[in-house]
């Protein structure tokens, strides 16, 4: 057996003493270069098959002419001019001669099997017929001056094709090519053209052009991957070209101006429901929910965005519909507040007020992200839970309010207070400031109850009695004091008491007494309208304490002798008639907003009964024109009350003001109109309102002068309410004469009374 060539030797010695040979290739260095011995022919000769020479200088290969079995030639990055030598190498299946100084395209005789050329990098500027390169399956043309395609109609199994960074413009004569993968990175394309015919196209790169437009991809049915970074799209709408595409997963539009469109991701995201990886990144599972709860909200979550207009859970259970023992099927929530800053015992309090009064009122327990103080008990005092499933559940819209508190995430779910609410019973949460403006903005309308701290040593020697503060958390909570005590002074009516919690039995008998006067006072059936004077402070010395009468079927005195509703028995359907009234009445009237969004609700309802609901889409971005409330684009714009518009109060539902303490909401607004064309196009009552059947996308993408998905469709908003004026409910307990503890909080109290 003969085997003609040896390499023994050291190769980078060799190479450099090659290189300084005025680039000439010499027998002895291919000697050296050469592998993948195998043997030919008959079997009784051995050659090498490979030969590897990159970055060798070399600008003169003619000495290759006489390597005839050579299957596998790689030249990279040299000095090269003239390949002829490839004509005498009739085997040669892969061809590298990339980096070099090639202009002359595929100047050889065709190898019969050459699979794969890669010519990028050289100086070549015209294609030239290739039919008789048949078996080329993989092409690379990239970095030369290309400017126009051609010559590749007869190369019927070339699958990958490169001509990134050329000169072209225009693209054609791809007709029918197999390709699967295709580069044209870097042209100069406007549009995308001549690629209808590749049916087997997979991957497509026509990043770096100026393309406006993604007209012409829509029939490549077989494409997983588009890029088209760094273009010139600017419109979502475009999206509808590719909307058919089923098996596309990635789409890449970083740096084109439809970027800047408001809810950019989400509303592709929702268009493109296939997509795993939207512009590099993973399209995760809130993401996709989050936008389909957006443009296409599913029957629940259309209920959930109910509560948030005021309309009830028992509506949606149609077994509940007519049960007259259930709390009033068309009163919202009734809710209890307990406000003021950190460790002024208002959690407490608030325990303790719905440990005694049970009967009414029960905790609406929060969800934090801090870890649990010693003696707290998950799902007692708080769910605890990790960031990420907070997170989770603002993107499941799973929040009414969320807010930032010392670096920890706090948030009243939804849940909390149906859970009390669906045991026939007010909710009483705690919260801060932040959490106050941010339900004040919502349509929700608690009852406030401010708890402040009016003797600093007293709120220090508490705060450091707890054990749990360091001492900067203990100056952030003092320094909060005064926010309260100004609040409560400059907006009349913020808060309806304000409670001095220095002493905290004190503080407690002085709540007990101020919710049993609520009870009373809704049990007298707006008899008394007297609900004090306008200085909403209490101190707990009670002029004379009402009793609570139950209905005159029931007797019997309990812990709260006078009035307790532990002497009722809560299985009593007269009883529980008595305390739907009493909540009921605990509620402000109802506003044109909730009576006709309960009448669309009792109109869903009838339709989901029936078996009818909205067919899927069919709410997409028909009003999608208030999807971007301006809440949401400007967070703080709505912190003051008297500054928001009904239709800004609607919008707005739950952003936090920032003004305040720095804090910011995570919960999205709620897209109001949303609801109403759901129900009108459920009701197929409104005129103007596009079809079911209407094509989606001709909804979704229509031009828009906003350019939001839709918007040009007009939405119909439910009637917007007018809200209940917080001053006008006076406070309930009589302000007795101030005393000296007080004063602080009482020189507010008086200046909002004389206001
Ligand atoms: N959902 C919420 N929205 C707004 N504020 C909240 C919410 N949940 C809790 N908070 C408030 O965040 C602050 C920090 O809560 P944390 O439980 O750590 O306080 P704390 O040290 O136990 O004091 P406190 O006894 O006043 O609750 C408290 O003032 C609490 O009332």
């Amino acid at each position: 057996m003969e085997i003609k060539q040896v390499t023994l030797h050291t190769r980078s010695e060799e190479a450099k003493q090659h290189s300084k040979k005025d680039g000439v290739l010499t027998a002895a260095l291919v000697c050296r270069r050469v592998s993948n011995l195998r043997s030919v022919g008959t079997g009784l000769q051995c050659l090498y098959h490979h030969l590897c020479l990159p970055s060798q200088d070399l600008s003169d290969v003619s000495v290759l002419c006489n390597y005839v079995h050579l299957q596998k030639l790689q030249l990279p990055h040299n000095k090269i001019k003239d390949l002829s030598c490839v004509s005498h190498m009739p085997y040669l299946v892969i061809l590298d001669a990339s980096h070099n100084d090639i202009s002359s395209f595929f100047g050889f005789q065709p190898p019969k099997n050459l699979k794969e050329v890669n010519f990028s990098h050289n100086r070549m500027t015209n294609m030239k017929d290739l039919s008789a390169f048949s078996s080329l399956r993989h092409l690379d043309l990239g970095y030369n001056s290309f400017s126009e395609i051609g010559g590749l109609e007869q190369c019927c199994k070339l699958t990958n094709l490169s001509l990134e960074h050329n000169k072209i413009s225009r693209v054609g004569g791809l007709d029918r090519l197999p390709l699967t993968h295709l580069c044209l990175r870097g042209n100069q394309l406007e549009r995308v053209e001549g690629l209808d015919n590749l049916k087997s196209l997979q991957v497509l790169d026509l990043s770096l052009n100026r393309i406006t437009t993604l007209s012409g991809l829509q029939n490549l049915h077989v494409l997983g991957s588009i890029n088209l970074e760094r273009n010139l799209i600017s419109e979502i709408q475009e999206c509808k070209h590719v909307h058919d595409l089923s098996l596309l997963r990635d789409l890449n539009l970083l740096g084109n101006p439809v970027q800047e469109q408001p809810d950019y991701r989400l509303a592709v995201i929702f268009l493109l429901q296939h997509l795993t990886v939207l512009d590099k990144e993973k399209v995760t599972a809130e993401e996709k929910v989050s936008s389909v709860n957006k443009y296409d909200p599913p029957l629940d979550v259309v209920a959930a965005r109910d509560h948030m207009t005021h309309l009830v859970y028992h509506l949606m259970q149609p077994q509940v519909l007519y049960d007259s023992t259930m709390p009033s099927a068309d009163s919202p929530y009734a809710m209890l507040v307990l406000t003021g800053p950190q460790g002024c015992g208002k959690r407490d309090l608030a325990h303790r007020l719905c440990q005694e009064l049970s009967e009414y009122f029960a905790y609406g327990t929060c969800h934090t992200t801090r870890g649990p103080y010693v003696g707290e008990e998950n799902g007692i005092d708080y769910h605890f839970v990790s960031e990420e499933d907070f997170q989770n559940m603002i993107h499941m819209g799973q929040f009414v309010q969320t807010v930032q508190y010392g670096g920890h995430s706090y948030g009243l779910s939804r849940d909390a207070i149906e859970d009390v609410a669906k045991e026939g019973l007010a909710c009483c949460v705690h919260m801060e400031l932040e959490g106050v403006l941010s339900l004040k903005n919502s349509y929700f309308e608690p009852r406030y109850i401010l708890l402040i701290p009016t003797q600093v040593e007293k709120y220090l020697g508490h705060l450091k009695s707890r054990g749990v503060y360091s001492a900067a958390q203990m100056d952030a909570a003092m320094s909060r004091v005064e926010l309260y005590a100004d609040t409560n002074r400059q907006r009349l009516g913020f808060f309806d008491n304000v409670i001095p919690c220095d002493d905290c039995e004190e503080a407690f008998q002085t709540l007990r007494h101020i919710v049993k006067e609520y009870l009373v006072e809704e049990q007298e059936e707006g008899e008394n309208n007297n609900r004090g004077s306008p200085d909403n402070t209490s101190t707990g010395h009670k002029p004379e304490e009402k009793p609570l009468s139950p209905p005159p079927s029931r007797s019997g005195s309990g812990r709260l002798a006078a009035h307790s509703a532990t002497a009722l028995d809560p299985s009593d359907l007269s009883y529980r008639n008595y305390f739907n009234k009493i909540q009921a009445e605990l509620r402000p009237p109802k506003s044109a907003t909730e009576l006709a969004s309960i009448r669309r609700r009792e109109q869903l309802v009838r339709e989901a009964i029936v078996g009818k609901s909205p067919g899927i889409y069919s709410q997409l971005f028909k009003s999608s024109a208030q999807t971007a409330p301006s809440s949401l684009q400007n967070p703080g714009a709505h912190c003051s009350e008297d500054s928001s518009s009904n239709e800004s109060r609607a919008s707005s539902a739950l952003t936090v003001p920032s003004s305040a303490g720095g804090f910011s909401s995570s919960v999205q607004p709620l897209d109001m109109s949303v609801l109403g064309h759901t129900l009108e196009a459920l009701k197929g009552e409104s005129p103007g309102a596009p079809h079911p059947d209407t094509d989606l996308l001709a909804l979704a993408v229509s031009p828009s002068s906003d350019r939001r998905p839709g918007s040009n469709v007009k939405p119909i908003l439910p009637p917007i309410p007018s809200g209940r004026k917080t001053p006008a409910s006076p406070s309930p307990a009589p302000s007795p004469g101030p005393s000296p503890k007080t004063k602080a909080v009482e020189e507010g109290g008086d200046e909002g009374g004389e206001g």
